[in-house]
């Protein structure tokens, strides 16, 4: 094993470095953010996430934006052993739909679930099988004539929970108006309607999900523009030019995923500068772990909060109220390095490479 992979399920991060200049930088990361050290937090290169913090808190928060998948990412993957509704999941639970719909669904669900979080099967593969999946939930959906007034209660009396500290993370991002995308193969109308009644749809959220088309007398018949699953989301983010164009003044990036598929949640980012990967990994921990740690940032096993997330953004955001600036405020000026200001321990930070 590598040995700069930390483990979880150790005592600290800390227990498993072998060289002492690595443990010194280790601790500095630590010092940035001492949640590093949570027994669920895996990083490969411990020494690149730290050098991705220090150019972020440099560009300075006006220049981030966010971009998070929803279905056990922003939401639990699991709450007291029990595992937590994905939005299809919700409406296949739902009195919106008959008992002969629900086994369908059901059983497609343990067809092809499978499949999405299999090693041992590769992208090409599955893609094919995903939109199958996909598309005959949606057509089964279809079928149900939904009506657009049964999705609030749905939504409500369902188990669907955001994961802890959800509060803090949309309260701060919308405090220092950092843009963030929601970008879901789930159900847009139903995702909307979980943070709507978690009163955090604030204004500087935006979603792209499928949505779901009514007719004039409010009954479901259709869903709108192209599909989204897990593995299409580089398609899907570069057919919404619009909106990353408007944020071409924010190059720097913190993604937040559960699936490799995430990743590419960032294609459409105008002259990326800094990204930030986050990855949630909820299950097949074993299997997944070594893909996952290849291409997040930091991976968190089992991990039902959001602390690592608000931690980050706490750290970016930790600074005098006068930088605080709109969204899309032309007139703002940029606020210098925050390296060169007088706050807490980023001024021990080292030269970058
Ligand atoms: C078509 N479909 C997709 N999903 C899940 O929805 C998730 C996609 O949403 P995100 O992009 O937000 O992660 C995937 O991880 C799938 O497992 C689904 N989950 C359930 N329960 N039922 C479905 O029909 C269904």
């Amino acid at each position: 094993m590598n040995a700069a992979v930390y483990l979880a399920g150790t005592h600290s991060s800390l227990a498993l470095q072998t060289l002492p200049e690595k443990a010194a930088r280790h601790n500095l990361l630590l010092k940035m953010i001492p949640e590093l050290s949570n027994g669920s937090v895996l990083m490969k290169d411990p020494q690149r996430v730290q050098d991705i913090l220090k150019s972020l808190l440099d560009s300075g928060p006006n220049t981030l934006q966010v971009i998070s998948d929803f279905d056990m990412t922003l939401t639990r993957f699991q709450y007291n052993g029990k595992r937590c509704p994905t939005c299809h999941n919700i409406l296949d639970n739902s009195k919106a739909i008959s008992e002969e719909c629900r086994r369908k669904l059901n059983h497609l669900l343990q067809t092809y679930y499978p499949i999405e979080i299999d090693t041992s099967r590769s992208v090409e593969e599955k893609l094919p099988l995903m939109v199958e999946w996909w598309t005959k939930a949606h057509d089964l959906l279809v079928e149900q004539k939904i009506k657009k007034e049964e999705l609030a209660a749905a939504v409500r009396e369902s188990d669907a929970m955001l994961r802890e500290g959800y509060e803090l993370f949309f309260d701060r991002l919308n405090q220092h108006a950092i843009p963030l995308l929601i970008f879901s193969a789930g159900i847009g109308d139903i995702l909307e309607e979980v943070i709507r009644q978690a009163n955090v749809f604030h204004p500087n959220v935006k979603v792209i999900s499928n949505y779901m088309d009514f007719d004039e007398l409010g009954i479901l018949r259709a869903f709108k523009g192209e599909l989204i699953h897990i593995y299409n989301k580089r398609e899907s983010a570069l057919l919404n030019t619009g909106h990353f164009e408007e944020l071409r003044s924010r190059p720097n990036v913190l993604l937040m995923g559960d699936s490799l598929g995430d990743l590419n949640m960032a294609d459409g980012v105008q002259n990326m500068k800094h990204i930030l990967k986050i990855g949630f990994l909820n299950d097949k921990v074993e299997e997944r772990k070594q893909s996952y740690l290849d291409s997040y940032d930091i991976v968190l096993v089992n991990d039902e909060s959001l602390e690592i997330p608000n931690a980050v953004l706490h750290l970016l955001t930790a600074f005098p109220e006068t930088h605080l600036l709109p969204l899309h405020d032309p007139s703002a000026e940029e606020p210098p390095p925050l390296s060169s200001r007088p706050h807490t321990c980023l001024l021990n930070l080292p030269p970058g490479p």
